[in-house]
């Protein structure tokens, strides 16, 4: 496996808070890489800078060997390096559908020139989007609420939806920020079943920050720990789970 993501020496502050401090991780291409940490420890901030939506103070950060320090998110998703977002609010009064089929960068039908004066590809492309977005709906198992507008779809729908905006674009690297959180058990058991898929059948990476463990113990290997700014640990579940360190950071350190 190669690297294809690296974060070295990464400082982050907000104010005077230093939030990372020397932050530097690997994530190897074709793994599901769990990240976890006690509330602050600066996981989200870390997935920000690597998304390109913050800047950092110093440091570098690299995808696929190409250095992507403070690129903005519109190009890393270009390359196929994206996050997902919660549905925003103008695209809930679309249907489930239309908001896949609103996912394809550069669709010729945006352009003016290209409505004027190539119809008939512009109409060619809408049928392949139309047919790649019925496609990956039947993925992510969601053929039955595709014409239902997406702000009327549960929680654990909408988060399956932003997976499936994540294969419209044709993802490399996706960073996953809590994606179980309020998530009812039989689609958080959906939701890892298609990123268990997305990992094995298209090759995507994931990073996936998470505070439900039984998602970090079933999906990701290896697990980073993070904890005050900095990487604290790194290995499997077990050895997360039963390194002292990790223990103490989580709960405090063990009375006498
Ligand atoms: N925009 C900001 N301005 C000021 N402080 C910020 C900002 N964003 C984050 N912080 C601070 O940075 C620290 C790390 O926050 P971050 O959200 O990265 O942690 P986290 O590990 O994701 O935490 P949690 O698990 O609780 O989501 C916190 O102390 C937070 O208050």
């Amino acid at each position: 496996m190669s690297t294809i993501i690296e974060v070295s020496h990464v400082y982050k502050a907000f104010g005077g808070l230093s939030v990372l401090d020397d932050c530097s991780i690997k994530v190897e291409e074709g793994s599901i890489t769990g990240m976890i940490g006690p509330n602050g420890a600066g996981k989200t901030t870390l997935f920000n800078i690597i998304a390109g939506n913050l800047p950092l103070d110093s440091g570098r950060v690299r995808f696929n060997g190409e250095d992507i320090t403070n690129m903005p998110a519109n190009e890393l998703f270009h390359k196929g390096l994206l996050r997902t977002f919660q549905i925003a609010h103008e695209f809930s009064n679309m249907t489930a559908l239309e908001n896949l089929m609103m996912v394809p960068p550069r669709q010729l039908g945006e352009n003016l020139f290209h409505t004027w004066f190539k119809h008939t590809e512009v109409r060619q492309q809408e049928n392949d989007v139309r047919q790649r977005a019925l496609e990956v709906i039947d993925f992510i198992g969601l053929s039955h609420v595709r014409n239902e507008l997406a702000g009327n779809l549960s929680g654990g729908q909408k988060k399956l939806l932003e997976l499936g905006r994540t294969m419209m674009a044709d993802a490399r690297v996706v960073l996953l920020d809590e994606i179980a959180a309020g998530v009812n058990r039989t689609l958080l058991g959906d939701l890892v079943a298609n990123i268990e898929r997305l990992n094995r059948e298209r090759g995507y990476t994931f990073l996936v920050i998470e505070h439900d463990m039984d998602m970090i113990a079933r999906l990701c290997d290896p697990v980073i720990v993070l904890a005050q700014g900095h990487v604290m640990m790194e290995g499997t579940i077990e050895e997360v789970r039963n390194n002292p360190q990790v223990i103490e950071a989580y709960f405090g350190a063990p009375t006498e």
